[in-house]
């Protein structure tokens, strides 16, 4: 397991050994100690799985608010995505900055989000699905959204976002109210 820490505190990108032979190849693609050994404790209690049919299909910017923030362990099991999180931790000294990558079932490339970020992600191929482990349950009542295009993200789409209502309509980031502080804030 491979482990490399961003310019977001807390953001890590993480890539599971792969064990190659003639028929393809094996991957833990989570393991609670190998992570627990590496000082990562979050305790996963749900997995989504979500297949996007179209090209530059965004989903996001997304959070859960306290108390049902999540932490995500995000992957890509077809295809290829460009995944994306945005600090929103008040007070942190990379509040409002994002960072993006792009995960594909070739590269086995993973995104560990702590809560406290907004999440979201466009795809680069047909059918490109995502899978990824969540550190609280779904509550709807505390799920929240701010607009794709106003955080000064650099998609890299390829023609025009398709999105749902939800997330087209969503409240731009310099109207937000983050409900979310950065623990080391004095
Ligand atoms: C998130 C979620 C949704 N749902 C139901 C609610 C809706 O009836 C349906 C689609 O939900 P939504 O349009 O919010 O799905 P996405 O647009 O893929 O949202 C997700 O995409 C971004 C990238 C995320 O990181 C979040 O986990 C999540 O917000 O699934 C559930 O039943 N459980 C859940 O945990």
């Amino acid at each position: 397991m491979q482990i490399e820490e961003t310019a977001l505190p807390g953001l890590l990108v993480l890539t599971p050994a792969r064990f190659g032979d003639a028929r393809g190849f094996f991957s833990e693609s989570w393991n609670r100690k190998t992570l627990e050994s590496k000082g990562i404790t979050l305790d996963f209690v749900q997995d989504n799985h979500s297949v996007s049919a179209a090209v530059n299909t965004l989903r996001g910017l997304h959070f859960q608010a306290p108390p049902h923030a999540q932490a995500k362990l995000v992957r890509c099991g077809r295809g290829r995505i460009f995944d994306v999180a945005v600090d929103i931790r008040r007070g942190s000294p990379t509040c409002g900055n994002w960072f993006g990558l792009e995960l594909s079932a070739e590269n086995g490339k993973q995104l560990l989000i702590p809560a406290g970020f907004l999440h979201g992600f466009a795809t680069r191929e047909p059918d490109s699905e995502i899978i990824y482990k969540c550190s609280d349950y779904y509550a709807p009542e505390c799920d929240g959204a701010v607009l794709w295009s106003s955080c000064g993200i650099d998609w890299g789409l390829t023609g025009e976002p398709v999105l749902s209502a939800k997330d087209a309509a969503a409240v731009p980031f310099d109207t937000f109210k983050s409900p979310f502080t950065w623990e080391g804030a004095a």
